[in-house]
């Protein structure tokens, strides 16, 4: 993980040095408060991920505005402890939004998120704050981490199963792990924010942000539309036959019923929902919902939360935030993941990630390649 050398790749025991990330919001202040309780010497630290940060949302919905960077300025004032503003902006923009754009420009659906994780919060910041002598850095997230006594340690779900964040945390490995502080993983968001209440802290009722930070208004597709342009295609049947156009395949998702603009009725009458995206030739092919019956599917670039590698067994998996957990046999054949699922499920897109459980513990997550759907196949043979 990190860019440096000699850097030690577990925390020495009792006191550390800890970075807190800090977003201005309610978690990662209570975080903060929690990991100078534990008797670490902290600093925070806010984010600055917008060249233009009025762009991202502000208000209700916040997320990394110059709203958000003080009141995590306010926060660390009350805690007590020194605070910092890091421009990630431009790794921010190149990692995270430029990745999310090609991704949907290749018909995939990606999540941000989990590749903010991998990429901003556990890569850039973290080795940031390793090369400045820092031994972790700590956040808001909920999840736990579980030190075992070989000193490996587990990444778990948290107890509050409502905000459990551990889907988004699947890209972490081992080296990653060892550098992370999750201090809320064994409390609910409820007790988070009575908890805020009572240290003062003037975020304690801030609402929590929702979706993709860098997409202002909420508008995925206009935003895509803004940086893909407009590509008038096809929105074809099943069976190829023509039922209308579009302004942009980019802009489906797999599973999505709605917003579709579907000139005349399929043959059948039923309901058509997004089953296929093809940039190459800009079409969007839809069909009945039995045609989002996922029986299998294969995923990419895997990353082991643990030292060992994935053993052939039975694991639980969640395939897309605040997705279910569904029963699957999962293998790796060469360096691809091969996972089967018990029972069908639907709205698994590529792109997203799957990410396997053993019981509450984390077992790691993989890219989303294709997925295997009888429906589609046969109509297709
Ligand atoms: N701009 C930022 N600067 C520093 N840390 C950040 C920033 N954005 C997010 N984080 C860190 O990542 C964690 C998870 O981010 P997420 O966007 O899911 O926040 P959240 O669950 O709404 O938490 P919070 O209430 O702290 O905003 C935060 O708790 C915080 O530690």
């Amino acid at each position: 993980m990190t860019d440096f050398p000699g850097a030690p790749t577990t925390p020495s025991t009792g006191r550390l040095r800890v970075l807190a990330a800090m977003s201005g919001g309610v978690d990662s202040a209570v975080a903060a408060a929690r990991a100078v309780e534990a008797g670490h010497e902290v600093t925070g630290v806010h984010l600055a991920l917008s060249a233009n940060p009025q762009s991202f949302r502000t208000g209700a919905r916040g997320c990394c505005t110059i709203e958000d960077s003080r009141d995590a300025w306010r926060a660390a004032d009350v805690i007590g402890i020194p605070f910092y503003v890091w421009d990630l902006a431009e790794r921010f923009r190149e990692d995270v939004i430029d990745d999310f754009v090609a991704e949907y420009a290749a018909g995939r659906t990606p999540n941000p998120c989990l590749r903010c994780n991998e990429k901003i919060k556990f890569a850039a910041l973290l080795d940031k704050a390793i090369a400045l002598g820092f031994d972790a850095v700590c956040t808001g997230h909920y999840a736990r981490i579980v030190d075992l006594p070989s000193g490996e340690r587990e990444l778990h779900r948290a107890v509050d199963g409502a905000k459990d964040q551990s889907y988004v945390l699947g890209v972490l490995d081992a080296d990653q792990l060892a550098h992370s502080l999750f201090p809320l993983g064994d409390t609910t968001k409820e007790e988070i924010r009575a908890e805020a209440e009572r240290r003062g802290l003037a975020v304690a009722k801030k609402p929590d942000s929702h979706d993709i930070c860098f997409i202002a208004d909420g508008d995925t597709q206009g935003f895509l539309a803004k940086h893909l342009g407009t590509a008038t295609g096809d929105i074809l049947d099943v069976d190829g036959t023509k039922l209308g156009e579009h302004d942009g395949a980019y802009g489906f998702t797999i599973g999505q019923r709605k917003g579709l603009r579907i000139g005349r009725p399929a043959a059948d009458g039923k309901p058509r929902y997004v089953l296929d995206i093809s940039p190459v030739n800009n079409t969007v092919t839809v069909g009945p919902v039995e045609g989002l019956d996922v029986t299998a599917l294969t995923a990419i670039r895997p990353r082991w939360c643990g030292t060992e590698p994935l053993a052939e067994g039975r694991y639980t998996a969640q395939l897309r935030a605040h997705g279910e957990e569904v029963p699957v046999s999962a293998a790796m054949v060469d360096d691809t993941l091969h996972v089967r699922l018990d029972t069908p499920a639907r709205g698994i897109a590529p792109g997203q990630a799957v990410v396997l459980y053993d019981g509450t513990r984390v077992v790691g997550s993989a890219t989303i390649a294709t997925t295997e759907r009888p429906a589609v196949n046969a109509v297709g043979s």
